[in-house]
């Protein structure tokens, strides 16, 4: 079917604005309907980044981008690019936490997004299909808005999350714009000022739960195979209730990969890895303490826990190493309130003498004294200086990460970290941190957030049509970010810089190729990973519509 002038210009995927040819405007009807002056790709990009300067908050920084981005998709990623370290806080965490608590207020476009409503499952194909318009799907960003980063429930606003992780996706790893879907999932929300807001623009109900929650994700998720079949299915900012339950329940079976769990155990191993290479020490040695064992951190502690099987400590054995504080304090196992995925890492209290007083961070990391510390807690300021300099005191290169995202939820600063540790404690952070000056050293601070990983994964699983993502595909990806760092180098970051995101995510992405290859879990024969790869990479340049 030709399509009229007017839908081409209309379509995000289709439009190039000023850009069109003069071939294109006769042929396509298009003459008259733009200014005359044919502008190439990069002089329409030049001239959108000074525009771009012009604004001043990051708040308008974004809205300016997203406009660009929901007219047309090829100069948005030409310019996204070209900025990538620059862009990032402002496309994605944090900026995005302020677009999503504001999403009903700022609202001017569903951005290509489908929403699907618990009330109105029998709508859940149909839907799916009216939103690809055609187009195939191979990526799909789904949330039910339950626990967005870590600012809560945003219900159907949360859906910036999933249009955000397919922006990484695009310009991280160079996925085509074109194949994927953000999908918002509106079971309700329990935040009351969303209920009683007049602008809130979801389903204005608590959050279903319990069987009927559970056939709209089944509805959902066998809907979006049988469109799209083989598609990837990529969960993010569930509910701590529900996101390791549904990862469990298809993974076996579709090729799903849950971000907050798997994506962040992947950064995480690949952070401590890296600084482990710098302070010469051995996984083996490690001792491994969780503050804030929701989601995310079961997910890594799992993930570490396996690195050190893998590293040929005895599962038990290895065990020993890992602990967990939540709100309760010290995780123990006779608990009540223990989640499926914090059972097995609960510690017996006859281990300690003191145990009934260990409920709080500083009482563990006193008796534990931990190597690594890693923050999924939401709570800001946690790590003080008395807890740092306790355990910097036990440990000379203490492993750090404050990940609870955005910036105002950080359990600490970089800054303060490298200075109540004089310069040793090995850091990254969840946002992205400026470098740091101590002592004469320019301390560079790597960015421990999924999204280094993320693309990278899912376009090597996309490119070798893999049928499922397994523990040792995961695990592969995470070693393959190492080495790009130079260790000796005084200061030096323990992942590599966000500026590089597009190189090294080709790494991951073949990595992970390699993998599915070899593990025989490609859908379609696969000669060589490598150029599978390279073959399946989209560059934001217009294609001829003649
Ligand atoms: N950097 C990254 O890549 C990355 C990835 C995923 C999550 N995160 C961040 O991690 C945080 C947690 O995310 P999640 O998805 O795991 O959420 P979650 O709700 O599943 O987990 C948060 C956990 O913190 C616990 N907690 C709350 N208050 C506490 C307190 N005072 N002391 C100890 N524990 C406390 C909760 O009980 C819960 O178990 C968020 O801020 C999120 O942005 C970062
Ligand atoms: O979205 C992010 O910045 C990382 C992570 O998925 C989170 O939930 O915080
Ligand atoms: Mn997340």
């Amino acid at each position: 079917m030709k399509l009229s002038a007017q839908s081409i210009i209309n379509n995000p995927f289709l439009n190039k604005g000023t850009a069109f040819t003069a071939e294109e405007r006769a042929s396509l009807g298009l003459a008259g309907l733009i200014p005359s002056h044919i502008q190439t790709v990069s002089e329409q990009t030049q001239q959108a980044y000074a525009q771009y300067q012009t604004k001043v908050s990051p708040l308008e920084k974004r809205i300016f981008l997203m406009s660009l981005f929901n007219e047309n998709r090829v100069l948005f990623y030409n310019l996204f690019s070209q900025h990538i370290a620059e862009f990032m806080p402002v496309v994605y965490d944090p900026t995005i936490a302020d677009t999503i608590e504001n999403y009903s207020a700022l609202f001017v476009q569903p951005q290509n997004a489908a929403f699907l409503s618990i009330d109105e499952p029998d709508q859940v194909e149909s839907i799916l299909k009216n939103a690809a318009d055609g187009r195939k799907i191979r990526l799909i960003v789904v949330t039910d808005g339950e626990g967005i980063l870590g600012i809560g429930d945003w219900g159907v606003q949360g859906v910036d999350i999933s249009v955000g992780k397919l922006m990484v996706y695009t310009a991280a790893a160079g996925i085509d714009p074109s194949e994927v879907l953000p999908v918002s999932l509106d079971a309700g929300t329990n935040r009351q000022s969303l209920l009683d807001d007049p602008l809130y623009l979801g389903n204005r109900h608590e959050r279903v739960r319990g069987q009927r929650y559970d056939e709209f994700v089944d509805k959902f998720v066998n809907a979006a195979e049988k469109l799209f079949p083989n598609v990837y299915l990529h969960f993010e900012d569930f509910g701590r209730s529900t996101a390791a339950e549904l990862l469990r329940r298809y993974q076996q079976k579709n090729v799903v990969f849950n971000d907050d769990i798997q994506g962040t155990g992947i950064i995480v191993l690949a952070s401590i890895l890296g600084a482990l290479n710098i302070s010469k020490q051995s996984i083996k040695d490690q001792v491994y303490l969780s503050f804030g064992a929701g989601t995310a951190g079961a997910g890594i502690t799992s993930r570490i826990w396996q690195e050190m099987i893998q590293a040929g400590v005895d599962p038990e054995e290895a065990r020993k190493h890992f602990y967990m504080v939540d709100k309760q304090g010290l995780l123990f196992d006779d608990m009540p309130d223990l989640t499926p995925e914090q059972k097995p890492f609960a510690r017996s209290r006859s281990e300690f003498a003191n145990a009934d007083e260990l409920t709080s961070l500083a009482a563990a990391v006193k008796a534990i004294h931990p190597t690594i510390l890693v923050g999924t807690s939401t709570q800001p300021g946690t790590f003080t200086e008395e807890i740092i300099k306790e355990m910097a005191a036990h440990t000379e290169r203490p492993i750090i990460l404050p990940l609870s995202n955005p910036t105002k939820l950080a359990e600490a600063k970089a800054a303060d970290l490298i200075e109540w540790t004089e310069g040793r404690a090995l850091v990254a952070t969840g946002i992205p941190t400026d470098p740091v000056e101590y002592n004469g050293v320019t301390y560079e601070i790597g960015q421990a957030n999924n999204a280094l990983v993320y693309p990278g994964l899912g376009l090597g699983a996309i490119a070798s049509t893999a049928k499922v993502l397994n523990d040792q595909t995961i695990s592969k990806a995470a070693h393959s970010l190492g080495g790009i760092v130079d260790p000796a180098q005084a200061g030096a970051a323990i992942l590599p810089p966000v500026s590089k995101l597009d190189a090294f995510s080709q790494t991951v992405a073949q990595a992970v190729a390699e993998d599915v290859v070899a593990q025989g879990l490609n859908r379609e024969p696969i000669a060589d990973a490598k150029a599978a790869v390279a073959n399946e990479k989209w560059v934001p340049e217009y294609r001829s519509l003649d």
